[in-house]
């Protein structure tokens, strides 16, 4: 699967430890940092991997920031973009399977690594149920 991982400084841990995880799957992630642990500001990194997901350049995207809460905003902005702030692995199944997701965004400062990795398995094999949840994914544009 191609997939998106972008970070804050809060989240750079995180963001190598999943995209080594999801390379060695055979996955090709591609990365739209940050890379180190200097302070940045989230959405000039959480925009480029949102343009990824709109443009088709991916299937899905991972977000990673301190508290999941401004790189879910700044994503959202995006027409086409779908990101659900997830600290469990049953809220990152429902953000696939009810409101179809695109987008999950991970607060490292509230969860373990090994959480993080349960929680992007799942969000990487669960399904949208589609059914009575298209309509209302459909109505979520304005
Ligand atoms: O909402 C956030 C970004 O999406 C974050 O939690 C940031 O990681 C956080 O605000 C960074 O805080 P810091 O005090 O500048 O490290």
């Amino acid at each position: 699967m191609k997939i998106s991982i972008a970070n804050d400084h809060a989240g750079t841990e995180y963001k190598e430890f999943l995209q080594k995880y999801l390379t060695d799957l055979g996955h090709k992630v591609t990365n739209f940092g940050t890379d180190n642990s200097d302070s940045v500001d989230y959405p000039d990194f959480a925009h480029p991997l949102a343009n990824s997901v709109t443009n088709k350049e991916t299937e899905l995207g991972i977000l990673i920031c301190g508290s999941g809460n401004g790189i879910a905003m700044t994503a959202n902005k995006h027409a086409d973009i779908r990101a659900a702030i997830c600290w469990n692995e049953e809220l990152a199944a429902l953000a696939r399977q009810h409101n179809n997701a695109n987008v999950i965004c991970i607060p490292a400062r509230f969860v373990t690594q090994e959480l993080a990795q349960k929680m992007v398995d799942t969000f990487l094999k669960t399904e949208f149920e589609g059914g009575r949840h298209q309509k209302r994914v459909e109505k979520i544009s304005c």
